[in-house]
């Protein structure tokens, strides 16, 4: 790894790939996938497996992930392993050079993948020492950049990343969201019965979910739980809500700031709340139920990307091993009387989940739906459906 200042910096020899900080300085390697350069945060994500969930998770919108676990891109790409029909994360960091792709679900290469899907990959970087860096000095605003015969103007790159006004105030739910309202019906027909009936043919109760960027794991296992969903845009009224008929309003994560996207999303919550519908939140999610409810959100140093993220149940001390990718958190102490705080994070004692004493409304700010536990969290979707019932 390689780190100079702008003004004195020579591109070092075989360099195809470059990170460009906003002081100036680089870091120099492979480029993989598409050729260009993307500007966005940079973080880190400790998970050793998943490469393809992360990537496409519409959560890492605006955002560059640089992996710790060295080989990512090995098991190629393959259709179930989607979160989205697209990556979302601008671009990678990783260690090794991406392989050969080897497994048997592997349908196209990563780094072909990447390229085909405007990504852009650097390879043969110390991400340890980077991610150390971002532990150090928090998640910085980077330009990554890949040209196949290492011509790269530093500076021109230093300055783009210095005049990139950071993730603070960005609502980027607005962008990733679905467009449209749909039904959503991959998980019923892979149970293998019809659409909004249950095994026994009754009505399943009726989920509508406000797509602020979704995973679409969060949708299956909404079903597997027992739920039909309904998945409306991030800037859905209420009135497009309650005509849906909802039995429960499910709130999706999403990527950006959730101040930004609370601007138009709390009036809405905070009407469905009033109705009297019940809630749950993931993630932004999480986070628009307790801005709704009155609380404030803040920016991590760091912030929380991984698969072991140890997080206690406060009400019997259990511990669940959960999935994290956020950035922003929800400040306990600007929790209201009538906000319950329900889990903690056992990293770093953030709030990582809420209820409301006065009303149906949960929210987590992890990722049930990822199960690396692995089914540690499952039950947070169970309790949901059970209340629609
Ligand atoms: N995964 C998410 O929903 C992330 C929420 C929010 N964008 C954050 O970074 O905190």
């Amino acid at each position: 790894m390689t780190m100079a200042n702008a003004k004195t910096l020579i591109v070092p020899k075989g360099a195809t790939g470059v990170l460009v900080f906003a002081d100036g300085s680089a870091v120099f390697g492979r480029g993989f996938g598409a050729v260009g350069d993307a500007v966005g945060e940079l973080c880190f994500n400790t998970a050793m497996t998943g490469y393809q969930e992360v990537m496409t998770d519409p959560s890492y919108a605006g955002q560059i992930v640089t992996f710790t676990f060295p080989h990512i891109g090995n098991v190629g790409t393959n259709l179930d392993d989607v979160e989205a029909d697209l990556p979302h994360a601008l671009g990678c960091v990783v260690r090794q050079d991406v392989t050969e792709p080897s497994n048997f679900r592997n349908v196209e290469p990563f780094d072909q993948w990447m390229k085909e899907n405007g990504r852009i990959g650097l390879s043969g970087v110390d991400t340890r020492a980077l991610t150390r860096m971002i532990r150090l000095k928090g998640a910085p605003n980077v330009v990554i950049a890949h040209d196949p015969e290492g011509r790269f103007d530093i500076e021109a790159l230093a300055n783009k990343a210095a005049a990139w006004p950071g993730l603070e105030g960005m609502d980027l739910a607005i962008e990733v969201s679905a467009k449209e309202s749909r039904l959503w019906k991959d998980g019923v027909w892979k149970l293998g019965f019809g659409y909004g009936l249950d095994e026994a043919g009754e009505e399943r109760p009726h989920v509508v979910a406000i797509d602020y960027g979704a995973k679409n794991n969060i949708f299956r296992n909404l079903v597997k739980a027992g739920a039909r969903v309904t998945v409306l845009p991030a800037t859905a009224s209420f009135e497009q809500v309650m005509e849906q008929n909802p039995d429960g309003v499910f709130l999706s994560n999403g990527p950006g700031d959730p101040a930004a996207t609370g601007e138009y999303a709390v009036p809405v919550i905070r009407k469905v709340l009033e109705a009297g519908k019940p809630i749950f939140g993931i993630c932004l999610g999480h986070q628009m139920l307790a801005l709704a409810a009155g609380a404030k959100t803040i920016k991590m140093h760091q912030g929380h990307r991984g698969a072991n993220h140890p997080v206690k149940r406060l009400s019997d001390g259990l511990v669940e091993i959960t999935s994290m990718n956020h950035g922003f958190a929800v400040d306990a102490d600007t929790l209201p009387a009538n906000v319950k705080p329900t889990h903690v994070s056992l990293f770093d004692g953030s709030n990582c989940g809420i209820e409301l004493t006065d009303k149906r409304a949960f929210s987590v700010q992890y990722h049930p739906e990822a199960s690396p536990g692995p089914q540690d969290s499952f039950y947070l979707f169970q309790r949901f459906v059970e209340e629609l019932k």
